[in-house]
């Protein structure tokens, strides 16, 4: 089940610098949305403020309507918003399906009671988490490299497992920080075709924030654009390319293509 996002006059301070200022945007239940922006315009910030772990000086987030500011990541979590890494976050020495199953393992409340003593609910409980890590590697066609250790596989590799373990909770949005930085252009095309199947089979809600201006203009429904934490366009892929205020934040800016 896809989730709707709403920041609502979205603001955050660190003493006298606005990295956010009054940002505002909703994301409809199973929209690709991006966030762009030059460097330091406020998208790593926007990411942390709404997956809990920077409190926001001002304003709301609603997940489905309902208010997450002030709410533990954990919980937050737990409510289906989960987010990607854009440095690889996964057990090196684990094999592929081992990362995946810690991955999915979170959503799985098993007291440590019942793990030692090996109950049946724990028992169900892996069952369960195996079973979600298997359906994430196939999205991610990574399933055939299951029992290789993380650290071997190749680096694009690695990014998609990346994705893999956050899938495996079974959110209602994904937040993906940069999930083309440090590909091959064989590699980008990969990550943004695995994006659109998973959008497709879960029907989940994205928020992206990427520089690689090919992939987000190729994946999104919608875009946002921030400069130095003030939001200065909002619109389709189309309506994006053609603002001239985006145009000119961008002007001159190699990752704009
Ligand atoms: N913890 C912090 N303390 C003080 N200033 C911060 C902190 N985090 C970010 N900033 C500042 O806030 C502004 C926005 O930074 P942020 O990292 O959110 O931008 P960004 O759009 O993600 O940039 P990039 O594309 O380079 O990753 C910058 O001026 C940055 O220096």
């Amino acid at each position: 089940m896809s989730a709707s996002l709403e920041v609502q006059n979205v603001g955050k301070y660190f003493g006298g610098l606005k990295a956010l200022n009054g940002v505002n945007f909703t994301i409809q239940p199973g929209q690709i949305f991006g966030l762009i922006g030059p460097n330091g315009a406020g998208k790593t910030t926007a990411f942390n403020v709404i997956s809990g772990v920077l409190p926001p000086s001002k304003g709301d987030i609603r997940l489905n309507g309902e208010s997450i500011v002030g709410k533990k990541p954990s919980r937050i979590v737990d409510k289906g918003l989960v987010r990607t890494f854009q440095q690889t976050m996964v057990f090196p020495g684990r094999t592929v399906l081992e990362n995946v199953i810690a991955g999915a393992m979170v959503k799985e409340e098993i007291s440590l009671a019942a793990s030692i003593f090996d109950t049946k609910a724990a028992q169900d409980a892996r069952n369960r988490a195996e079973e979600h890590a298997w359906e994430a590697l196939n999205l991610l066609g990574i399933g055939h490299q299951a029992h290789i250790r993380a650290g071997d596989l190749p680096y694009g590799h690695q990014r998609r497992l990346g994705v893999a373990v956050a899938l495996s909770t079974r959110p209602s949005i994904l937040l993906m920080d940069e999930p083309a930085a440090g590909l091959n252009p064989e590699e980008k095309a990969d990550m943004a075709r695995a994006i659109t199947s998973i959008r497709e089979a879960r029907n989940l809600t994205i928020l992206l924030v990427e520089h690689h201006m090919k992939m987000v203009m190729g994946l999104c429904d919608r875009i946002a654009v921030l400069n130095y934490g003030e939001m200065i366009a909002e619109g389709s892929p189309a309506e994006i390319r053609s603002n001239p205020k985006v145009i000119e934040a961008y002007l001159g800016k190699d990752d704009y293509e």
